[in-house]
Order: structure tokens, then sequence, then C-alpha cells
């Protein structure tokens, strides 16, 4: 679509924000499948950061998809869509001098290679929440497993849609068999070093 905008150039600058708060600002995406423990880990995180002084926000799938993605269903075009805008509202919040965390299932290589282009590697953390189908079906926080193998629930990722795991993520979170407390040091550690990273 061709629309003739130009873009606005702020006075105040990421940089500009960043050292007023003084941390670096970026996108924390947490991918992984339903039940594997994104929105879990990242709640966590976000009170630890929380209390060491760190401005942050959380993006959950649940709340987004209530709010404003309800008009996206779970095909892939529309959660393509619902990924592109995640991207683009973090991507401000991010210029706003925020630590956002995002926390959705964001299924497709291609769909998470978009936030990238969107916000940029540098503003960026992949974390891959590796939990194997069988616990999070074990785990079914929601009931949605059930539903899926009961035929209730279509494009249910895992079940009935695919799950392109991360190829090179910053980080990767086995759950299976690892604690809460050791998944959330594990992440506190690697991020810790990044807010260090004041441009
Ligand atoms: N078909 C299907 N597949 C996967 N997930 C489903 C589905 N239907 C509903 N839900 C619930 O919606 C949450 C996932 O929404 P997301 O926005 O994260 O999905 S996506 O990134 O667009 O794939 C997901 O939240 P989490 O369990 O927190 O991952 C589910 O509660
Ligand atoms: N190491 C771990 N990290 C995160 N969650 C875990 C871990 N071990 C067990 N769990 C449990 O797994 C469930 C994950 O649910 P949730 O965080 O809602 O997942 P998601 O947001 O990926 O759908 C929670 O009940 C949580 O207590």
């Amino acid at each position: 679509m061709s629309l003739n905008t130009v873009r606005h150039e702020y006075k105040i600058s990421k940089a500009d924000r960043e050292r007023r708060a003084g941390h670096k600002s970026f996108l924390i995406w947490f991918t992984g499948l339903s039940g594997s423990g994104k929105s879990t880990l990242a709640n966590l995180l976000e009170i630890e950061l929380h209390k060491k002084g760190v401005s942050t926000f959380c993006l959950d799938g649940d709340n987004i998809r209530q709010g404003i993605n309800k008009d996206l269903s779970f095909e892939p075009d529309d959660r393509k869509e619902n990924i592109r805008r995640i991207a683009e509202i973090g991507n401000l919040m991010v210029e706003a001098g925020v630590v956002t965390l995002a926390a959705f299932v964001s299924p497709y290589i291609k769909d998470r290679e978009n936030i990238k282009s969107i916000i940029g590697n540098d503003n960026f953390v992949e974390i891959y929440v590796n939990t194997s189908l069988e616990e999070c079906e074990r785990r079914d926080v929601k009931g949605l497993y059930k539903k899926a193998r009961a035929g209730e629930i279509e494009n249910m990722t895992g079940v009935s849609a695919p799950y392109e795991a991360p190829i090179n993520p910053d980080l990767e979170i086995i759950t299976d068999n690892q604690s809460i407390e050791s998944s959330v040091k594990k992440i506190l550690d690697y991020i810790f070093q990044k807010l260090k990273q004041i441009t």
C-alpha cells in the first residue's frame, strides 16, 4: 500500500531515554508451546527486574488477543498479523525506554524473523521455552490439549498446527526437568548483562 507519510524524527532519542532510565531497553520475546511456561517465566522475570528499578511491561498472549487483536484467529495468516502488531507495539515501548516482555506461542520462524526486522537485532532477545509436547499436555494448564484431542479446537499448536522451533535462540530454557526458580535465574543472568550495555 502506498501511503503519503513521512517519518517523524523524535527530538528525544531512545539513547536519551536509556541514559535517563540507567539501562538499555529491548524486547524479550518468549516463544514456545501453550503451557510451556512463557507467561510464568515472563511474569517472574518482570517482578525481579521491577524490584531492581528497571522499567518494564509485559505483553501476554491471552490479554492481547482479548483486546487489540480480538479480530484475529489461529489461522496462519492471522497468527502472522498477531505477531506483526505485537512487534510494532513492542517497538514503540522499547523506543519509550521500557524493557518489554512478550509471551506468545509465535510458532512460525518467518513471523519471528519479521519481529527482528521491525525492532532490529540489537533490541531483540529470543527465548525459546523448550518444553516437550508430552509435558505441556500433562500440565494442560487451560484444558486446551484435551479439547484439541477431542476435536473441539482447531489449529491447536503441537496437535493440529505446527510449531517451528528456533534454530539459534539467544537462550533456550528446557523446563521439562528444571525448576521454575532455576529457569528464572538463567534468564536473569543473561538479561542483567544486556541491561548494562547502555548506548
Ligand atoms: N489453536 C490454538 N493454538 C494455540 N494456542 C491457542 C489456540 N487456541 C487458543 N489458544 C490460546 O491462545 C494463546 C496463544 O495465543 P498467541 O497469540 O500466543 O498465539 S500465536 O502467537 O498467534 O500463535 C495460548 O496461550 P498460552 O497457553 O499462554 O500459550 C492459548 O491459551
Ligand atoms: N521450569 C518451569 N518454567 C516455567 N513453568 C514451569 C516450569 N516447570 C513447571 N512449570 C509450570 O508449567 C505451567 C506453565 O504455564 P504457563 O506459564 O501459563 O505457560 P504458557 O504461558 O507457555 O502457556 C505452569 O503451571 C508452571 O507452574
